[in-house]
């Protein structure tokens, strides 16, 4: 059996945050606002794999609402979110993941975001992949006011 699920998700930049991507945290002037530490890759990836497994999507998981996950790694989340995949007899088929940013540049880090994506979800490297794109300045990532990260996931059962 075969579950193919996507995810999308949107964070702002403001002064005065980490900007915490895929796990890293990358050296910028500006970072992720939100309830988590707002790590827009990995809830895009959350969501994608919730969405698979048919289970709605974080913000019904980890509430926004709820203190227990105010700065919350999400890493962790993630990890928590496998876990739902795995009790249910999934492994990872591949990922593929797009981070839309106009700034910074996202490929020096990219490398570490896939190990980190790829050890959460018990995968080999080669399963994961991650990519940037800018919008050609165009709309509010272009602008720099935010970031916007999509994912798709394939799971798979034997
Ligand atoms: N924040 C970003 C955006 C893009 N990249 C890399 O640059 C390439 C060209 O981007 P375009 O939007 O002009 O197509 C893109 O393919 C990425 O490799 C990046 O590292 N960080
Ligand atoms: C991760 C959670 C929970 O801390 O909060 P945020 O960091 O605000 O992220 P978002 O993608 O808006 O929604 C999911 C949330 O419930």
């Amino acid at each position: 059996m075969i579950r193919i699920g996507q995810g999308f998700d949107v964070h702002q930049l403001v002064e005065g945050r980490p900007c915490i991507i895929g796990g890293v945290t990358i050296p910028y002037e500006k970072g992720l606002l939100g309830h988590s530490d707002a790590d827009v890759l990995l809830h895009a990836i959350s969501d994608a794999i919730l969405g698979a497994l048919g289970l709605g999507d974080i913000g019904k998981h980890f509430p926004d609402t709820d203190e227990a996950f105010k700065d919350a790694d999400s890493l962790k989340l993630l990890e928590r979110v496998w876990e739902l995949a795995k009790e249910r007899g999934y492994k990872l088929g591949n990922i593929d993941s797009t981070i839309i940013a106009q700034r910074p540049k996202m490929l020096p880090y990219i490398p570490q975001m896939a190990e980190i994506i790829a050890k959460a979800l018990e995968a080999d490297i080669t399963q994961v992949n991650v990519k940037a794109t800018t919008t050609e300045q165009l709309g509010f990532a272009g602008r720099g006011e935010g970031i916007a990260a999509q994912s798709a996931v394939l799971l798979v059962k034997a």
